[in-house]
């Protein structure tokens, strides 16, 4: 018999033997899921009958609190059982997709370590089966070629030998096929996974995580980590697999999904990233966007201006000079320039334009306006202002209330020497008291409430204020305009979205914040998009936590940043420990989409690409719109007979979107993708380059227009992101030979 042939028997060997033993296990976990679910039913069923159902004397309430405690008790088992239950239901199609054999030093024995998306142990014996992708051991799976090896123990390094790496196929329990990878996670298998179509959801990678990948994954030693990676590189799959890395370990210290957010973009990638965890048996993590965390915590007082209408607006008004104001304003609006002048306003307010008053109570002396203010001042442990301004208000309303007590007896005497009162000498002497306690409240409150919202205003409309809080910092040239723009759109009470962050800015830190304290751990997925002042809010909603940022800076697109904006965002979130990591190889994209995207950018130095070869890109050009739209139903009927599932229609902006839909849809079926879209559908659609951001589509076809339509940089990076958004096949249509673009594979010249 060949050695593979051995070798496969073997193989088929231990699988039924997991294999076995897996629905061993499943039997007796569905018998205990029945056993624990009948429980909860009579428990309730009990509680139904025995338990008192009003409550009217305190052993009712500690009777009925005991079947509550019981209830939640066996709520629990259920689904602890259910979720254990569901774990080895994923795991019987395929209870592992690896194996490496190992000879840790000091041991004579050689041990066969298989590896699965969870343990599986023999609980009698104690033999483990399968390990956890995420077990310490199964690191050296990951970043180990044959020959020495090590991975980390609670106690140490632990160092050895391997002798074998193998992957396998194996489906419905059934062995399909497996070979032996000396090096490294053999392309083979990746080269089949990268080259399935296109998902509607975001997949797990955990066959074929990669060795820099797996490096980020399992870092436990920094409370931030940080990664530049370009299109395609795994960025967002990495991200997920983290958190299912950190809540496996956080077995041990108690992290739990509810205490992990995830801000994204926007919400349909949201949707489309939101199975990955369950598909590795992990509940899912708080998600939110930026712009609903807005809404929340400024209780929608702004109306609803979203990312999306923005980048609309900055892209569509780029040709007109209000664009290049508004692009500037976007820009200091989001510094760091701008935070420090937020600060110096916070410090401004507090010492010159809280105007405290000396206080009396009819006429009795409570305090002086300087003691006020001194009390104010003297703040000690940092107590947000609205916090300690509502304690001098309890403070003189504490003064007043024994003196309220004296009013009313005088003031009844008052209402009883006065005519027209006689029947009603203590309820009309309570009225007038009251009212009077009510002009007291409204004249302290002249000076101890505070509203942001106002002290935005301030900052813009007061002249020259914004220069005198500006000492020593740099303004742009622009600023004149940038204040009287944000001047015209407040008068007419509107709010741009550049200044939400601002405004969240000084409400927290007017008002403080314990909206997110009990979140531990926090993932910014393309954190090149948001602005420091964002990081800023970042900081003060999740004080607690430790954080994963990823990003790219290439796919920029409301501002101009370089890699030094990895460093200011460490800055502002000052970690103790952090790393910034990189990476730089694609896989998303053929070896040919991605060599045309990069020369978009005119990167010299092509980034790496894993070497999926596919079709060159295509880039067309017509002389009208007609033909433009005749060629893109071809190409689209064509890819989705190729057998293409997702082919999307890039345009620039959603009005070119909605316009081009418009037409399409009269000769196909297609779909639009507003700012209002939910999730992506399969089939073929059509979508605004920044919304398209962060996904990935079978096919792509991008709708240039005219040149001049990505003549700038910031265009250039739509472009960029349009194009790496394909894993097959790539088509641009242009009205008019692009001279200025340089790209090659131009056809069809007329
Ligand atoms: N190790 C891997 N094994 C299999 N597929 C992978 C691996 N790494 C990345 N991919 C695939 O590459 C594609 C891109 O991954 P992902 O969307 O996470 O990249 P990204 O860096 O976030 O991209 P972008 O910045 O362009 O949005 C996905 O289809 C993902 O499944």
């Amino acid at each position: 018999m060949d050695s593979y042939r051995q070798n496969y028997q073997e193989e088929a060997i231990y699988l039924r033997e997991t294999v076995n033993y897996l629905s061993n296990v499943l039997g007796m976990e569905q018998n205990e899921l029945a056993a624990s679910k009948k429980n909860l039913i009579d428990v309730r069923k009990e509680m139904w009958e025995s338990a008192v159902h009003v409550v009217t004397e305190y052993e009712d309430f500690w009777d009925m609190q005991q079947y509550l405690t019981e209830v939640t008790v066996q709520t629990a088992n259920v689904s602890s059982d259910s979720k254990r239950l569901k774990k080895y239901q994923k795991m019987i199609n395929s209870p592992y997709f690896g194996r490496f054999d190992f000879s840790e030093e000091g041991f004579q024995e050689k041990e066969k370590i298989y590896i699965g998306l969870h343990n599986l142990v023999d609980k009698d014996t104690q033999k483990v089966y399968v390990y956890d992708w995420r077990a310490p051991i199964a690191s050296i799976f990951y970043r180990f070629e044959l020959g020495t090896a090590e991975y980390e123990t609670p106690v140490g390094m632990s160092r050895g030998k391997v002798s074998l790496k193998r992957q396998y196929k194996i489906k419905n329990s059934k062995l399909k096929y497996f070979f032996d990878c000396s090096v490294r996670i053999t392309d083979e298998m990746l080269q089949e996974v990268l080259s399935q179509n296109a998902s509607v959801k975001m997949r797990n990678i955990v066959e074929t995580i990669q060795k820099e990948q797996d490096v980020i994954i399992r870092d436990r030693d920094n409370e931030l980590l940080i990664v530049q990676g370009v299109a395609g590189s795994g960025k967002t799959s990495i991200a997920l697999h983290r958190i299912a890395f950190l809540l496996y370990e956080g077995l041990n210290s108690n992290l739990h999904a509810h205490q992990v957010m995830v801000v994204s973009p926007h919400s349909i990638f949201t949707n489309y990233i939101e199975s990955v965890l369950p598909e590795l048996g992990e509940e899912n993590v708080e998600q939110t966007t930026f712009d609903s965390i807005t809404e929340e915590i400024l209780n929608h007082r702004f109306g609803t201006d979203t990312r999306e209408n923005n980048l609309e607006t900055l892209i569509q008004s780029r040709v007109h000079n209000e664009g290049s104001i508004k692009k500037e304003s976007i820009n200091f609006k989001g510094s760091m320039d701008f935070k420090r002048i937020l600060d110096r306003l916070l410090w401004y307010y507090a010492h010159h334009l809280i105007e405290f008053e000396d206080v009396y109570y009819n006429g009795i002396f409570l305090n002086t306006r300087q003691q006020l203010k001194n009390r104010f001042l003297k703040n000690d442990i940092g107590i947000p202002m609205a916090k300690q301004l509502k304690k001098i208000e309890t403070m003189l309303l504490d003064k007043v209330h024994p003196l309220q007590r004296q009013r009313l007896n005088r003031l009844e005497k008052i209402v009883e020497r006065s005519e027209g009162h006689e029947f009603e000498i203590k309820s009309y002497s309570r009225w007038l008291s009251i009212k009077q306690a009510g002009n007291f409240l409204r004249q302290i409150q002249r000076f101890t409430k505070v509203d942001y919202w106002d002290l935005y205003k301030t900052l813009f409309t007061t002249p020259g204020l914004m220069t005198k809080l500006a000492k020593e910092i740099q303004l742009p040239e622009t600023i004149e305009s940038i204040i009287s723009m944000t001047v015209q759109e407040l008068q007419k009470g509107q709010v741009s979205y550049e200044d939400y962050p601002a405004l969240l800015y000084l409400n927290l830190k007017v008002n403080g914040s314990d909206w997110f304290s009990g979140i531990k751990q926090v993932v910014i997925d393309e954190a090149q998009d948001y602005s420091l002042i964002q990081y800023e809010v970042f900081k003060l909603l999740f004080k607690n936590a430790n954080y994963t940022v990823l990003g790219d800076i290439q796919q920029t697109i409301e501002k101009e940043a370089d890699e030094s904006l990895y460093e200011d965002i460490a800055a502002v979130l000052a970690k103790q420990t952090m790393v910034q990591l990189r990476l730089n190889k694609g896989y998303r994209s053929t070896y040919e989409i991605n060599r045309f995207t990069q020369g978009l950018l005119g990167i010299s130095r092509l980034n790496d690409s894993f070497e999926r070869h596919g079709k060159e890109p295509k880039v067309i050009y017509e002389n009208s719109i007609v033909k433009i739209d005749r060629g893109i139903i071809q190409s689209v009927s064509d890819f989705l007979e190729f057998g293409y599932e997702s082919v999307a229609v890039i345009c620039k902006t959603q009005e070119e979107a909605f316009q081009l839909h418009s037409r399409l849809s009269k000769s196909i079926p297609i779909t639009l993708i507003k700012p209002q879209t939910k999730a992506i559908v399969k089939g073929a659609l059509v979508i605004p380059s920044y919304m398209a951001k962060g996904l990935e589509f079978d096919a792509v076809i991008v709708y240039g227009g005219e040149e001049s339509n990505y003549s700038s940089l910031m265009d250039k990076k739509l472009l960029y992101i349009a194009c790496s958004r394909a894993l097959h096949q790539l088509v641009v249509y242009f009205l008019n030979y692009p001279e200025k673009l340089n790209l090659k594979n131009t056809q069809k010249p007329f």
